[in-house]
């Protein structure tokens, strides 16, 4: 640590908090306009970690596959609309043996007020009580990205038992989105395009295929779960209601991509 760090984290400021951990925060809060979290779920080795990464870094995780164990996180920052929206994204493990952990994050992924975990005693909460930053007012809200494989019948057939899940342990209000993984595979497919759309269609959720592999429409899926969350949080009373497919719909047609239900 710099002596100039080291000489502003020994200084106290009036209600004790040090000025040095207060810069941090400061500088954090400016970082970001508004967070959100992200869940990843499905079965195992449908490629969650994979798309993951890929949108995190832009490169695929090729070579042996090996398992999420627990929970992971990765942080991305997106602008939405000339706002700067932090994705906090959950990578969660499909094996069954770690299911009791998933669903512990489930319901913690809303209303967590302080987001900025890395700093120890991070006194952020504080800071917006008393500096009345609303920026970084909350995770006003959660998305689900709900992943099966194309290549596996199982993966497919236990989205039913996913949504039964998150339906009983998540956020009435959370965003879910159902996303047919591995794209790139076509010589496997076993679940055709119109399967997926017909079973989001069945929940009302936004649906579109993807591929960790080549990257097709991993960005797209979390900018439109993004692009949800921060009209939900920000809407104006008179502001019309974002419509997340036709958002998708527009952007599939800009670049000429494959269709789906949404
Ligand atoms: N061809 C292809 N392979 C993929 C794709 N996404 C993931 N994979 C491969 O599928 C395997 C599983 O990927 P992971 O991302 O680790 O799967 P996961 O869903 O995170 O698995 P768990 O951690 O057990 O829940 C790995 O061998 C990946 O390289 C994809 O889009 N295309």
């Amino acid at each position: 640590m710099s002596t100039k760090k080291a000489s502003l984290k020994d200084k106290e400021t009036k209600n004790g908090t040090s000025k040095y951990v207060l810069e941090r925060c400061a500088s954090v809060c400016q970082y970001f306009d508004i967070a959100f979290k992200v869940m990843l779920l499905g079965d195992s080795a449908v490629g969650k970690t994979c798309v993951l990464v890929r949108f995190k870094d832009g490169a695929f995780l090729g070579g042996n596959f090996i398992a999420t164990v627990g929970i992971d996180f990765r942080n991305k920052v997106v602008t939405v609309d000339n706002a700067k929206v932090k994705l906090q994204i959950w990578d969660t493990a499909g094996q069954e043996r770690f299911r009791s952990v998933t669903h512990a994050y489930y319901r913690d992924a809303q209303g967590n007020l302080c987001s900025i975990k890395t700093l120890p005693g991070c006194v952020c909460c504080r800071m917006l009580r008393t500096r009345g930053c609303v920026r970084l007012s909350a995770f006003l809200s959660s998305a689900l990205l709900l992943l099966y494989d194309i290549t596996s019948k199982s993966s497919f057939d236990n989205i039913r038992a996913w949504l039964t899940e998150i339906h009983e342990y998540a956020q009435k209000d959370v965003v879910i989105m159902l996303l047919g993984n591995k794209t790139d595979m076509a010589g496997e497919r076993v679940i055709k395009r119109e399967e997926g759309e017909k079973l989001a269609k069945e929940y009302g959720v936004p649906f579109m295929e993807t591929s960790a592999k080549t990257g097709v429409n991993v960005e797209l899926a979390f900018l439109a779960v993004a692009k949800e969350l921060k009209h939900r949080a920000a809407q104006q009373p008179n502001e019309p209601k974002f419509q997340i497919h036709d958002y998708i719909a527009s952007e599939k047609q800009k670049s000429g991509c494959c269709g789906g239900y949404m």
